[in-house]
């Protein structure tokens, strides 16, 4: 079952195409839609609001056409956009109520809703001070609360956590993880940070340039590259002790190189562990740490990029 699914999903204007044969299926859970900025992660959002027509192509959110069920989406779906869009004179409770309203829920229901909502997001304290003082923080999660006061199916969130420190990002991440795991809504959250989603999402999606470049669950993504990091000692025979481990591991046929100190081996199967210790034992080197490595998705993109001497911002 899938939540999202686009099939050559193509969106041109007339100097730049944003989306281009675009062909991915989401399913339920959360989902990181990484891009650098200009991807087309915003245009991706837009159509699958059915706000925006594709120029080609199909695409289906909860099952639906959002060529034709637009509104149908709309009172699915909750949406959070990227920019500031807050009126800065009214009280989060009264902007959130008025949303709620607006998704068509009756006037106690959306009073209820509200207040259940803002406490959801932390906001419980300062609901009823005018929005204009709120720090960044604050108004994102005012702009999440109202993305889920109609109980949504599914949420799209544009860059939430743009504009927080790093404590601030790390507090909404853990938000958005709860609004799947405390009310199974299914989430797909952008960022052009590829590092930061990899503990919030279960399935990651990347885009560049408006085409796919990898769909996966974030598991599959960092477990297919991992490595071995290898720490040995110097000794009297071999005072570069690191530089003796990396010939003896190619000799043996693994696949090694030396990142400082350590020593990335690439994990073939089991065999490769026995392997490393034979060949370190045989040297006679002391075996400081052995451990396996899972990558960080940000260190998959930036060896692809250099290999393709890229230089995009996607970091
Ligand atoms: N209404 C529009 N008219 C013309 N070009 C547009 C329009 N909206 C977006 N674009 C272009 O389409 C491309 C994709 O933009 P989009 O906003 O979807 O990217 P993004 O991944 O969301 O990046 P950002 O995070 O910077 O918003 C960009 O080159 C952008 O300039």
């Amino acid at each position: 079952m899938t939540v999202i699914e686009t099939e050559s999903l193509t969106k041109r204007y007339p100097r730049v195409t944003a989306l281009d044969r675009l062909s991915v299926g989401i399913e339920p859970g959360v989902t990181g839609l990484v891009g650098a900025n200009g991807a087309g992660k915003s245009t991706l959002i837009k159509i699958l609001l059915g706000l925006s027509p594709a120029t080609e192509g199909t695409a289906a959110v909860l099952g639906l056409d959002v060529a034709t069920e637009g509104p149908r989406i709309r009172s699915l779906v909750g949406y959070m956009p990227e920019h500031d869009c807050l009126p800065p004179d009214v009280s989060a409770t009264e902007f959130v109520v008025h949303m709620a309203r607006m998704s068509g829920l009756p006037p106690t229901s959306a009073r209820e809703r509200t207040a259940d909502t803002l406490r959801h997001v932390g906001l419980y304290e300062e609901r009823y001070r005018p929005i204009g003082g709120y720090s960044t923080g604050m108004k994102q999660r005012v702009k999440l609360a109202q993305a889920l006061v109609h109980d949504p199916k599914l949420v799209l969130l544009d860059e939430p956590t743009n504009g927080l420190d790093p404590v601030g990002r790390d507090e909404m991440l853990a938000l958005i993880r709860r609004v799947h795991s405390d009310f199974g809504i299914s989430v797909l959250v952008t960022s052009h940070l590829l590092g930061e989603l990899e503990r919030t999402s279960d399935q990651i999606v990347v885009i560049d340039g408006g085409k796919l470049l990898r769909a996966s669950s974030t598991r599959d993504f960092t477990q297919a590259t991992a490595s071995l990091a290898v720490e040995v000692t110097d000794t009297d025979d071999h005072p570069d002790g690191t530089r003796a481990a990396l010939e003896a591991f190619t000799a043996a046929g693994l696949t090694a190189h030396a990142d400082g100190h350590l020593l990335l081996v690439d994990i073939a199967d089991e065999s490769t562990y026995d392997t490393v210790r034979d060949a370190v034992a045989a040297l006679g080197l002391g075996l400081i740490r052995m451990e396996q490595r899972r990558h960080r998705i940000a260190e998959i993109f930036k060896s692809k990029q250099d290999q393709e001497g890229g230089s995009r911002d996607a970091a």
